[in-house]
């Protein structure tokens, strides 16, 4: 789905985003590697194929994993370490090659030969020299301290315009680009030229456009959709006047909650960082979740290229930012005190380190295992296979550490099956089976079975639609039952899953006082109480959150 929360540049405190395009260089992206219609970023497929047998065998929960071990979770740390390591030294990021400049905790202690032995553990020793070499301009984007990219940062000024669509455009892949806003008012008023003022105070609602989508794989299709929703996010005017601003602080709000009651630092190990790893972290929409909760490092990985770019960009801003001095206002300006790394790849086909090592060398062995995983509103992506849900929690398995907590937000299948055992849907102009209302939309490609359980359990397809969101992505129904015992299975126990609703009902008492408040505000409805309403209430309703606890 949606991001329903985000996939928004703009802040999730509720403020209109500072209209400010940072340009950056291009990432420089491992090379794809295409097989079949799978297209990656990431490595090549024999060094993944060390790490993950596609054979498989059947688990608890009826369903197969990765053979090699009767549980997943007992030959965690070496399936990650059996690695061959090239002997010529990777270059690393530049961000950190300044000698004055603060590092990141997790560059705080040296290289080990064994780096790749550790996966698993965790260094202490937090005062030797950083990890650092030349190339600095291949690995210069999307690293930590963004006090060494001061240069690079454009600061938002009150008074700065708009950004002109011709140079978005041209900065897009000609794929990923839309023509914008054909739903717009006057959309002649912009093409070609910038934008008129007029133009810049009305709402444009995000549309996408995707040629083919037949021919195309689901990975495709989605960085697609996603490249498109970062650039067009840029031209679509004030935040606040989308049609689902209320349900987007409602989502970021059960997300402050999820993550404000879940994710527990380790306190064990003196200077250690305290980490979360964000799968699919789309274009940041959870930075600020980060500095709310404290941690001390955030690791970001998405499929789209441009939404990864925008965290960076949205990150390097906050971090960098001006606080003026006599700064009065309530709502307090800060600049973030955490550190962050992002980068560009598919969670659900390849191992972390084989994402993370090729621009960040040494990090898995200085920031894992992580304190939390996070993955919001993206792990039906993954339902596409069962070979997709085995690779995303191998990986959520061996990234945490003991303890460590792996927190998600999902369509919740037993909302599906109830509006399908209820008949509650009607036939779109395709006959296919659809359900929801003017905000979101879930259309069946199949008929759904008439008792709303699928079986099997994965490839469940449907398209899903949030207005200003998202239009028409497939995604798959998570049933909750196979997740969980395919969790069990890698070690992971249920600790939480509530419906959005009830989180919002029992929580908001305790996070009230202590959220933005834009974010309060941006919830308030038309009773003046605060939660959601209407066809908003309808649409969130749609969410459950769940949270795994690692045990050994
Ligand atoms: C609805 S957005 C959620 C973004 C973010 N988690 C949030 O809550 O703001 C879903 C994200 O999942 C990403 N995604 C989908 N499949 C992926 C994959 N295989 N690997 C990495 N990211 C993926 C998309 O690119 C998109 O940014």
């Amino acid at each position: 789905m949606s991001d329903p929360a985000n996939g928004d540049v703009s802040s999730d405190d509720g403020t209109p985003p500072a209209v400010n395009y940072v340009q950056i260089d291009d990432h420089p992206r491992p090379q794809p590697v295409k097989s079949g219609s799978d297209s990656t970023f990431s490595a090549s497929r024999e060094t993944s194929a060390r790490y993950e047998s596609r054979s498989t065998t059947t688990s608890r929960a009826g369903s197969r994993r990765p053979q090699g071990s009767a549980s997943p979770s007992a030959d965690l740390p070496n399936a990650f370490s059996r690695r061959e390591v090239s002997t010529a030294r990777p270059p690393s990021s530049s961000v950190y090659s300044g000698s004055n400049a603060e590092q990141p905790a997790w560059l705080k202690s040296e290289k080990t030969a064994d780096k790749y032995d550790k996966y698993g553990t965790r260094s202490s020793d937090a005062s030797r020299a950083p990890i650092q070499d030349s190339n600095e301009e291949k690995y210069s984007r999307y690293g930590s301290s963004a006090r060494s990219q001061s240069s690079r940062i454009k600061r938002p000024r009150e008074d700065e315009e708009e950004p002109n669509p011709r140079e978005l455009q041209a900065a897009a892949p000609e794929e990923d680009w839309a023509q914008p806003y054909s739903n717009a008012a006057n959309p002649a008023s912009y093409q070609g030229t910038v934008p008129n003022q007029a133009f810049q105070r009305q709402y444009h609602t995000f549309q996408s456009q995707i040629k083919d989508r037949s021919s195309k794989d689901i990975n495709s299709i989605v960085r697609s959709h996603y490249n498109q929703r970062t650039y067009q996010s840029k031209l679509q005017g004030p935040r606040t006047q989308s049609p689902i601003y209320k349900l987007r602080n409602f989502n970021n709000c059960i997300k402050y909650i999820l993550l404000g009651n879940f994710v527990k630092k380790q306190t064990e190990y003196e200077g250690k960082p305290s980490t979360i790893l964000d799968l699919c972290c789309g274009k940041g929409g959870d930075l600020n979740k980060v500095e709310f909760i404290n941690l001390d490092q955030y690791i970001g990985i998405d499929i789209s290229d441009a939404s990864v770019k925008e965290a960076f960009t949205r990150y390097s801003q906050n971090k960098a930012r001006f606080i003026p001095r006599n700064q009065t206002s309530r709502k307090q300006l800060k600049r973030y005190k955490f550190e962050a790394c992002f980068a560009t790849g598919d969670c659900f086909t390849y191992p972390i380190p084989e994402i993370l090592e090729p621009n960040f060398p040494g990090i898995i062995d200085k920031l894992f295992p992580v304190d939390c995983v996070s993955i919001q509103f993206a792990l039906h992506y993954a339902f596409e296979t069962e070979d997709k849900v085995h690779s995303l929690l191998n990986n959520v398995s061996k990234s945490l550490r003991q303890g460590g907590t792996f927190i998600g937000t999902i369509p919740s299948s037993d909302f599906i099956r109830d509006k399908i055992v209820r008949k509650d849907y009607m036939p779109d102009k395709d006959g296919k089976k659809r359900f929801g209302n003017d905000l979101y939309s879930v259309t069946f490609d199949k008929e759904p079975p008439a008792d709303g359980v699928f079986r099997p359990p994965f490839g469940n397809k449907y398209n899903y639609s949030l207005k200003d969101a998202i239009d028409d992505v497939p995604e798959y129904v998570v049933p909750f039952e196979t997740l969980r015992a395919l969790c069990e299975d890698y070690g992971l126990t249920l600790k939480y899953r509530k419906n959005f609703i009830d989180i919002f009902n029992q929580e908001i008492p305790k996070y009230f006082s202590r959220l933005n408040e834009n974010l309060i505000e941006g919830m308030k409805r038309s009773d003046g109480k605060y939660g959601a309403e209407g066809h908003e209430k309808e649409a969130v309703g749609f969410y459950i959150g769940f949270v795994f606890e690692k045990l050994a």
